[in-house]
């Protein structure tokens, strides 16, 4: 039997915990706060995150990293991408040593601009054959609801790719698709964040769905011209993690993303907004570093731009459309 330690107790990391345990894996959630974790272990419930959700009775939690680790075939990391790289350093010395590291996560590093697998590798100091990543169209609300979702596995180990793939499966709940494509995987679900953003401004702006669709498309060709700098496959962008969670994520009201965007296009001031947020939404911050990681590249993404304005500069929603809309004309795709 493989057991997977799941680092964060929030909602991807404990209900990606419940699919593992599900699968029949043996499965820890480690958590910081103990009133969470003694929730967990001891009443199979997660009130904060998850309210009314019934955990399975075998997922065991618990705040001591070490043992968590003990024995940990998949060490599955679900934590805010800005803080992963303190927490990591931390729990550093109880990795075991032929664990695969799993990112769940969807953030750029600011100040480093790197991809969440980048910095596994850093801190832990193992090859990228030892880290994985899952990403695609998986909005928790849906998903603990008992809905079907399917997902992506990537690595550069295929073994270890189609090792977690059967880790995570469970029919008919959730669907793991594999695909070798890292760089691409990650970066689909980092920068779907920033558009579902954009669309989140102009929903609360009271602007339709020509403007969703615009959004959402020269988005993706966004992604894509990123994408393509970085050395991503430009396939990976019309699959699970990059066209299908770009549109889960633009369009659901369950988004964090899309919802802390629509906030502020109704008026709100961006304090009452992270007021208003009580969980992560990745691409408040790594807007700012996927604009950096763009322009080390020289790659243009005016989307971002805007939003990294809108967001952090204090551009209105009303300035931001009217700076798109007036950007010289151009063919719709370079150099056609
Ligand atoms: N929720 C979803 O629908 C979903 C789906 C797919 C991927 N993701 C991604 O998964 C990652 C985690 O998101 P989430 O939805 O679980 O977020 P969340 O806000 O629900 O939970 C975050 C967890 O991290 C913990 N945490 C916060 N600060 C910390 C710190 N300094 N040190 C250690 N732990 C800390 C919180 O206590 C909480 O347990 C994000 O990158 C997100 O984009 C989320
Ligand atoms: O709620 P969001 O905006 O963080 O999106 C959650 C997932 O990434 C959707 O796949």
């Amino acid at each position: 039997m493989t057991k997977a330690a799941v680092f964060g107790t929030g909602s991807w990391g404990t209900t990606f915990a419940m699919i593992l345990a599900g699968a029949g894996g043996k499965t820890v959630l480690w958590g910081r706060r103990p009133e969470v974790v003694e929730a967990i272990d001891r009443r199979h419930e997660n009130p904060d995150y998850l309210p009314g959700v019934r955990l399975p009775e075998t997922l065991r939690a618990t705040t001591d990293p070490a043992e968590a680790l003990d024995g940990a075939d998949f060490v599955v990391l679900a934590v805010p991408s800005q803080t992963l790289r303190g927490n990591l350093t931390g729990w550093k010395p109880y990795l075991p040593p032929e664990a695969v590291l799993v990112s769940l996560m969807k953030g750029i590093e600011l100040g480093t601009t790197k991809r969440m697998s980048e910095v596994i590798c850093e801190v832990a100091e193992v090859p990228k054959e030892r880290v994985a990543v899952v990403s695609g169209p998986n909005l928790v609300g849906e998903i603990v609801r008992g809905q079907p979702a399917a997902t992506v596995v990537a690595c550069a180990d295929r073994r270890a790719m189609e090792r977690l793939q059967e880790a995570c499966h469970l029919p008919p709940w959730f669907r793991p698709y594999t695909n070798p494509d890292v760089v691409g995987v990650e970066l689909g679900g980092a920068v779907k964040n920033v558009i579902a953003l954009a669309v989140g401004v102009s929903a609360g702006m009271g602007l339709g769905d020509n403007v969703s669709a615009m959004l959402m498309t020269r988005g993706l060709a966004e992604i894509s011209r990123l994408g393509e700098a970085l050395g991503a496959d430009p396939h990976t962008f019309a699959g699970l993690a990059g066209m299908g969670d770009l549109i889960a994520t633009c369009t659901s009201p369950l988004s964090r993303n899309r919802t802390f965007g629509e906030n502020l296009g109704r008026g709100m001031t961006l304090a009452e907004v992270v007021a208003a947020t009580k969980q992560t939404a990745e691409g408040v911050k790594s807007c700012e570093s996927v604009l950096e990681l763009a322009r080390k590249h020289d790659v243009e993404m005016p989307i971002t731009e805007v939003v990294v304005a809108v967001v952090h500069d204090g551009l209105t929603p009303a300035e931001a459309g009217n700076l798109l809309m007036s950007r010289t004309l151009k063919p719709e795709r370079y150099g056609v």
